[in-house]
């Protein structure tokens, strides 16, 4: 039932890489200790001994020498019974013949099944301890849980204290350590949140603050270093199928099959889905309404647009309905008019059909538009949480003045401008200043502020100081800027602690120079002895000779 391009897959090519790659380990190593053992010196046989036991850890070795060895046995055998009539006991299996191969063989397969395991299931109990080497990271008060924003702490204690039991997603102190450094700084650190049905909740933060980390530990992805999420009940840690079960995922960048059509991206991730044959057809036609994509629903998506790429994957996250999805930078290349169509998707599932979306976005005005909560990021820590109405007013406080000086041509009507705006409006502070546009900050709160304001550009507009001018809150823009410049000074220390240290650079380098001088050494004996063998029989080394005496 799956569509024949689905053979020709990434899957598919990547089991014929792998093959390709173990038939070339098992061409190399045996062809490199036949070729060795061609030759008559001791040096380079020693070297051929010291390999054949080496590449014994290779099944590939093991096996394309034993068919070597079983070969020359069989000739061998032959010929002494053919032409000399002798028979001779035939020990093919002693140790030193085939018994070290096929021990080897043996042995190496145990050992590559059990790592397939370890790999497979990382659940297992020896494996989750040691693996994330931070398991109960303790997060000490410098970094930043002493000074958290009220609006979190209050949060982190209503999770904490269980009061979130009814939030269909509930993260609790969820901490991601990648690297195994002592004193590695956490991707995400000890965040807490808890969101209701119905609820979108949006993630905002630099490049780096820890947004995909949290989407991916949230999805099963990777393994939290410490603390744990519920989704419908499901921990992360321990129930990922569940977890899996419940949830939709668009990722930042698009995992698309290139030579599969939109329909047969849906067909395949609905039948995954487990949604029942019959209702296959109309799922996914609706799937294909919902998010505009009935034109391309039969091109490969390799050949479609980065937006309706972007499309199709959120189309996968909301298939089947799961009741909490998750939208890692859906619009990031979309037309405006595509944004808006997705947004009106996004509002649909909030509000109409009672889903939670959790959502990453670069976008403010997608935020403002969408979010009932949302939170700023900054080095793995929610720095704010709430509406942007009151992440606003909390940390905007004020207005902005934008104005437009009457003069373009003369620099002196702009210096009037200020200096008129310093003495009717000793409260505002100049932000910006492009050519003939200023920008103010007023943070004052009196109530009368707002008509003092009107009244004083009027009259600059009267007295034709000023062309035109506006006066806004301060946007969700500028209270992200206020966060998002405490990473910059972080990322430079993390980039400096995270610099492999010096003496694993030093043994690198050690290790490849020493590789290269043997393998150099190595090669220049080989090639000798290819040349000695010319020489003796075909005897062309012996021309230039000729032609020097000549
Ligand atoms: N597999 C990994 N191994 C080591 N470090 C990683 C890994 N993935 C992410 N990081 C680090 O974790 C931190 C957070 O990265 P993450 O991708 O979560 O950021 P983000 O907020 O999603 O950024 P963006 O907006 O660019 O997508 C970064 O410092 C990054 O270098």
């Amino acid at each position: 039932m799956y569509p024949a391009s689905f053979v020709f897959s990434v899957p598919s090519f990547a089991f014929v890489g792998l093959a390709c790659a173990n038939i070339f380990i098992g061409v190399i190593t045996t062809v490199t200790t036949f070729v060795l053992g061609v030759f008559e010196d001791e040096d380079l046989r020693a070297v051929d001994a010291v390999l054949k036991e080496v590449f014994l850890i290779f099944p590939h070795f093991c096996l394309g020498d034993g068919l070597m060895k079983l070969a020359a046995n069989h000739i061998y055998y032959f010929a002494l019974q053919q032409y000399i009539d002798v028979e001779v006991k035939n020990e093919i299996f002693k140790w030193d013949y085939l018994g070290k191969n096929l021990t080897c063989m043996f042995l190496s397969g145990i050992f590559y099944f059990l790592l397939t395991l370890f790999l497979e299931f990382r659940g297992l109990p020896f494996w989750s301890c040691s693996a994330s080497g931070a398991h109960n990271v303790i997060v000490s008060a410098e970094d930043g849980l002493a000074k958290e924003d009220e609006d979190v702490r209050a949060e982190r204690i209503r999770i904490n204290q269980n009061q979130a039991i009814d939030d269909i997603l509930v993260i609790k102190n969820l901490t991601k350590v990648y690297s195994r450094f002592k004193d590695a700084r956490p991707a995400v650190n000890q965040v807490c949140a808890g969101i209701k049905r119905g609820e979108c909740f949006g993630l905002l933060g630099l490049n780096g603050a820890g947004k995909t980390t949290t989407f991916k530990m949230l999805t099963g992805a990777v393994r939290p270093s410490g603390g744990d999420a519920l989704i419908g009940g499901c921990s992360v840690s321990r129930d990922v199928d569940g977890v899996r079960a419940q949830l939709g995922y668009c990722p930042q960048f698009d995992a698309l099959d290139p030579l599969l059509t939109p329909r047969e991206h849906l067909v395949f991730y609905a039948r995954l889905r487990n949604i029942p044959s019959r209702q296959l057809q109309s799922v996914v036609d609706a799937s294909l309404m919902k998010l505009g994509l009935g034109h391309y629903s039969d091109r490969c998506a390799g050949t479609l647009s980065g937006g309706n790429k972007r499309k199709l994957s959120t189309a996968i996250a909301i298939l089947g309905n799961p009741p909490v999805i998750f939208l890692d930078e859906p619009t990031s290349g979309m037309d405006p008019r595509a944004r808006r169509f997705l947004w009106s998707c996004v509002r649909r599932l909030t509000r109409e059909a009672g889903r939670s979306v959790v959502l990453t976005s670069h976008s403010m005005e997608e935020c403002q538009a969408l979010c009932t909560r949302l939170t700023v990021m900054v080095n793995g820590h929610f720095k704010c949480l709430g509406s942007s109405q009151h992440l606003k007013n909390k940390f905007g406080g004020g207005y902005s003045l934008s104005l437009h000086c009457a003069d373009s041509s003369s620099g002196d009507r702009v210096t009037d401008v200020k200096n008129y705006i310093s003495s009717k409006l000793p409260d505002a502070t100049l932000q910006e200043h492009h050519h003939t546009r200023l920008r103010y900050q007023l943070l004052s709160k009196q109530p009368s502020l707002l008509a003092n304001v009107f009244q004083v550009m009027e009259e600059a507009r009267a007295t034709a100081l000023i062309l035109d001018y506006s006066l806004s809150q301060t946007t969700l823009e500028d209270v992200f800027l206020q966060f998002a410049s405490e990473q910059g000074e972080a990322d430079e220390d993390l980039h400096s602690r995270h610099a492999r240290p010096a003496v694993i650079r030093n043994c690198f380098k050690c290790c490849t120079a020493t590789v290269r001088s043997i393998s150099n050494r190595l090669l220049k004996r080989i090639s000798m002895q290819v040349l000695s063998f010319l020489e003796r029989r075909l005897g062309i080394y012996q021309q230039p000779n000729r032609i020097k005496t000549m």
